[in-house]
């Protein structure tokens, strides 16, 4: 807790205090909506953490909007260039941040109808699995060493250059690779949220950091025995879905012994996932301006925000 001493902390009663007078809460198809989204999403979060949340967003995108105005003034520049407003959000393999992602696009999107939101996932920016195995890395898949941050900065400032439609590559957890020839578009949205375990992290080699790019930052946390727990179901409901695809990565654990496979997903957990996370994902939370904290069955319990 000492670490989080530049942050303001609130329980959710505290929170929820933040409405907006002015700004729509969340109605119940947005809910409905959500629903359809992930159905274990807890629908009281979304009303008491997500709405304030999204209040906290809408006055930092006015702010920002205002920012690039009066940098236009300075320029005399004619037309406002589309300068998107960027979202990171950052955390542990297995957190929620895709989830979390998702659902902001969803209410973003609610709250600005002619605006576009986007989404994006940094794991399209790690090397290619045979690539990692000409490095001599491939059991240190989501460590800084396995990203392209060349390629991840270069498209964050193409992005925010708003130079027309970008592409990215894509990542699959099925084919547990980059999918060749497929890439993500983005096409020259107003917001744009980007996910992923890397994106609060200082650079190893570049001049500039991905979250030089952010406008708002996110980081979701959680006590590593439930983020393990969530890895473990996730693989799971991997397993159960790989049993009639043998290009899935995951048919041979699928068609094996069940406690075989989760014997060899705990052992990735202690030795990758969780080695990362305490080594390079943690010490980066306290950048972000917000940090959510979940507890047991993903319920958020604390909301931390940054002082300055
Ligand atoms: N708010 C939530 N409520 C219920 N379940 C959730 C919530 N957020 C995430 N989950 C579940 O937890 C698991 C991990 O979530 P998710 O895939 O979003 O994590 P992630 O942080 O994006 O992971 P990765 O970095 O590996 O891509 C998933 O099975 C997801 O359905
Ligand atoms: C793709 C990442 C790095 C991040 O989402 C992660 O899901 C991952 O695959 N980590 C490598 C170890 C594992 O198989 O879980």
């Amino acid at each position: 807790m000492q670490s989080e001493m530049n942050f303001y902390k609130f329980d959710r009663a505290e929170w929820s205090q933040f409405h907006s007078q002015n700004f729509t809460s969340v109605t119940d198809a947005e809910l409905a909506q959500l629903r359809s989204l992930n159905d274990e999403i807890s629908l009281d979060d979304v009303k008491t953490i997500y709405s304030p949340l999204r209040h906290l967003i809408h006055i930092r995108y006015e702010d920002y909007q205002g920012d690039m105005f009066t940098l236009n003034r300075f320029l005399g520049m004619q037309r406002n260039p589309h300068t998107p407003f960027i979202i990171g959000i950052a955390g542990s393999v297995a957190v929620g941040k895709s989830t979390t992602a998702r659902l902001l696009q969803l209410l973003l999107s609610r709250a600005y109808p002619d605006k576009r939101v986007q989404q994006i996932t940094t794991d399209g920016f790690l090397y290619p699995n045979a690539e990692l195995e000409r490095r001599g890395i491939l059991d240190r898949k989501g460590f800084p060493e396995s990203y392209d941050m060349q390629l991840l900065i270069h498209f964050m400032n193409n992005v925010k250059n708003a130079s027309g439609v970008v592409r990215a590559p894509k990542y699959s957890h099925q084919i547990y690779d980059i999918v060749p020839d497929e890439y993500e578009v983005i096409d020259r949205p107003d917001i744009l949220i980007v996910e992923g375990i890397n994106v609060l992290q200082l650079p190893s080699k570049q001049p500039i950091y991905v979250s030089d790019y952010f406008d708002f930052s996110i980081y979701v946390d959680a006590d590593p025995t439930l983020i393990e727990q969530w890895y473990l179901e996730r693989f799971g409901i991997l397993l159960d879905t790989a049993f009639t695809d043998p290009s899935n990565y995951y048919y041979q654990y699928a068609i094996g012994n069940r406690k075989d496979a989760f014997d060899m997903a705990r052992k990735v957990w202690r030795d990758v996932n969780l080695k990362n996370l305490k080594e390079y994902i943690l010490p980066t939370k306290t950048r972000a301006d917000v940090i959510l904290h979940k507890t047991t069955g993903h319920k958020i319990d604390h909301v931390a925000l940054r002082k300055w």
